[in-house]
């Protein structure tokens, strides 16, 4: 399908307004070339008919001229109208129709897209395409039917005038297809590329600048941004000395085609002798020329503009042909809450190997299973699977006796709840975060699930308690109460199943002991799938899994792990030494200390 076609699918129900659009467009041109001719009359009057003797003719003349020149003005502006009406009209449902198909992404599409990538896709997309349909698309009727008419005129006054226009005109038309052929729409691609390249690296740049100015690295530290602007840089250095020569050629035989005229006149004068009729004409296609040279340069634009609109579709149409999370044919409802995968495996879109190799366990409503390992090991992507981030390639993830995949996304939601790495508050008030665990619940309700969560001293603290905007006006909350503030989330919510990861980590030790209170209130008589690398906070788990490189290495409880003598014994004595090494580096040496016992850990699995 064209570009066009692609974009008046877009029009839903307005379909006549682009081609309108055109057609005033394309009259608009049509009246705009009659007062060239009447021009023309004018000066016939005055070299042939006596000139003054004929003033009310001429004064018709102008008067039809100006007249047709306002109609043609008007008719370009209902135009105008037209195409900025169609424009609106297909960016606004091009962002409805991608946000639509965004939001039925698997969880997993936002790991992959930056929230900065998807709106730089969606917005300077649409406004390419915008700005094509509103400005470009009526210029495209006037470069179609101004220079075909002005052909048909020259020829029809003087054939032999009409082939001295002509021949500048096939020249240049060379050019330009030579300049806008294959290469220039290699270079419209990588041009487009580097950009959306130069953007992204930007983003990261102004992101990390308070890394850069903590450490005291200079801007070079980021090379991948100087990179993306020294490839751009050199990529339109390289094409603009390709253009250099074509565009100048190109320029000067456009705009000189009465310099093909006269001295086709003069030898027309010397073959007929007729002075005064070749000298008419000539006058004419002297005003007309412009009319080709505007025509050609605005084609050439046109080209561009038709290259850029295709590309911005391309690249939308790729955003949001990403497979959507299918959708249950005959949903099944969840009838328990024991969680039980079956043989699971799961590998990342373009990866090498699986990230979840062969994966089988279960947990019993009500009862707690945490993962631990190696980092990389395939913890997360399997907790992942049960919220539906991805689907699992083969094997099955089920939730009582129903595979995740036959139950809707709602119910699936409403039955779990997913406490991530990142907290995310929004930019509203605590009231307006936490409800929206449950947006049903009751002020008492909130209240509770303040308390349970350990946060009312949060609250208490703050000049407008839960009503206190967070994010501005200087209210800012630590790491450790953004995730109370996120447990009390979970806990309004109270979905039956639980899955933490990683909640306790990165908090100081009164923040953890307040978050563990709160998890163990979140977690009470739930099924909990947890991840946690402390490992004093799931001890008590009733089974501990421990994942390496995708594979369940071992499993059990705490002290069965401990008879084993496996990976888990060395990562529990590795903990414990680390644990003894804090407590030790409360007097000196403390981050030495802490950095070895990380790296003991890290050594345990890199030997595995
Ligand atoms: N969105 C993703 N796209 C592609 N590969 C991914 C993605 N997320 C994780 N991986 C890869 O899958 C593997 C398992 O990663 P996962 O995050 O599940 O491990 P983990 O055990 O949770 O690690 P950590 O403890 O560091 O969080 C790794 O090799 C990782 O590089």
């Amino acid at each position: 399908m064209n570009t066009l076609s692609k974009l008046q699918l877009y029009m839903t129900g307005r379909k006549a307004l682009l081609p309108g659009s055109l057609v005033l467009s394309a009259i608009s041109a049509l009246t705009g070339m009659a007062p060239y001719i009447l021009v023309w009359f004018i000066i016939r009057e005055f070299i042939t008919a006596g000139g003054i003797s004929s003033s009310a003719l001429v004064q018709k003349y102008a008067w039809w001229a100006a007249g047709l020149a306002i109609a043609s003005i008007l008719l370009y502006f209902l135009a105008l109208s037209a195409s900025h009406l169609a424009a609106f009209r297909v960016e606004c449902n091009m962002r409805r129709y991608a946000m639509k198909k965004i939001v039925k992404m698997p969880l997993g599409f936002f790991d992959n897209n930056t929230s900065g990538r998807i709106r730089k896709i969606i917005d300077d997309n649409t406004s390419i395409t915008h700005s094509f349909l509103a400005h470009q698309m009526p210029d495209l009727a006037a470069t179609v039917v101004m220079p075909v008419t002005a052909i048909v005129l020259v020829f029809v006054f003087d054939w032999r005038l009409g082939l001295a226009c002509l021949l500048p005109i096939i020249l240049s038309m060379s050019i330009m297809s030579f300049m806008m052929g294959k290469r220039g729409r290699y270079f419209m691609q990588r041009y487009m590329d580097s950009l959306e390249e130069m953007n992204t690296e930007a983003v990261e740049y102004v992101r990390g600048i308070p890394v850069v100015k903590v450490f005291q690295q200079t801007v070079f530290s980021f090379k991948n941004f100087y990179n993306s602007i020294v490839r751009y840089k050199d990529m339109v250095t390289k094409y603009t000395k390709i253009w250099r020569v074509p565009m100048s050629v190109y320029t000067v035989i456009i705009n000189g085609i009465s310099f093909f005229l006269v001295p086709a006149a003069i030898l027309l004068i010397g073959h007929t002798g007729n002075y005064a009729s070749v000298i008419l004409n000539m006058f004419l296609y002297i005003l007309i020329a412009p009319v080709f040279s505007q025509s050609i340069m605005k084609s050439m634009y046109m080209n561009q503009a038709f290259g850029q609109a295709k590309e911005a579709i391309d690249r939308l149409e790729n955003l949001t042909s990403e497979k959507q999370m299918p959708v249950p044919a005959q949903p099944k409802s969840i009838n328990k809450h024991d969680i039980i995968f079956k043989s699971v495996s799961f590998s990342y879109p373009a990866a090498n190997k699986k990230a979840v190799d062969n994966v089988s366990f279960s947990i019993s409503a009500g009862k707690t299973v945490a993962l631990v390992g190696a980092s990389g090991g395939g913890k997360t992507t399997i907790a992942r699977l049960v919220p539906r981030f991805w689907d699992a390639d083969d094997g099955e993830v089920l939730i009582g006796e129903t595979n995740v995949k036959d139950i809707e996304h709602k119910e699936l939601m409403d039955h779990i709840s997913f406490v991530f790495q990142n907290t995310c508050l929004f930019k509203t008030s605590l009231l307006e975060n936490i409800k929206y665990g449950n947006p049903s619940a009751t002020i008492e309700e909130i209240n509770r699930a303040v308390d349970l969560a350990q946060c009312r001293e949060i609250i208490d603290r703050l000049p407008n308690g839960l009503n206190t905007k967070i994010g501005t006006e200087g209210t800012y909350l630590s790491g450790g109460e953004q995730q109370r503030i996120v447990l009390a989330r979970a806990i309004l919510k109270n979905a039956p199943i639980v899955v933490l990861d990683e909640a306790t980590a990165f908090t100081d030790p009164e923040n953890e002991h307040l978050i563990q209170r709160a998890l163990g209130k979140l977690t009470k008589g739930k099924t909990v799938l947890m991840i946690a690398h402390r490992l004093t906070s799931i001890k008590d788990a009733d089974n501990i899994l421990v994942i390496n490189k995708g594979k369940i290495a071992e499993q059990g409880s705490h002290k069965e792990l401990l008879m084993k003598e496996g990976i888990y014994t060395k990562m529990w004595k590795e903990y414990q030494k680390s644990v003894q090494w804090t407590i030790k580096a409360s007097s000196n040496n403390f981050s030495q200390h802490e950095e070895q016992g990380v790296e003991n850990l890290a050594n345990t699995f890199s030997e595995k």
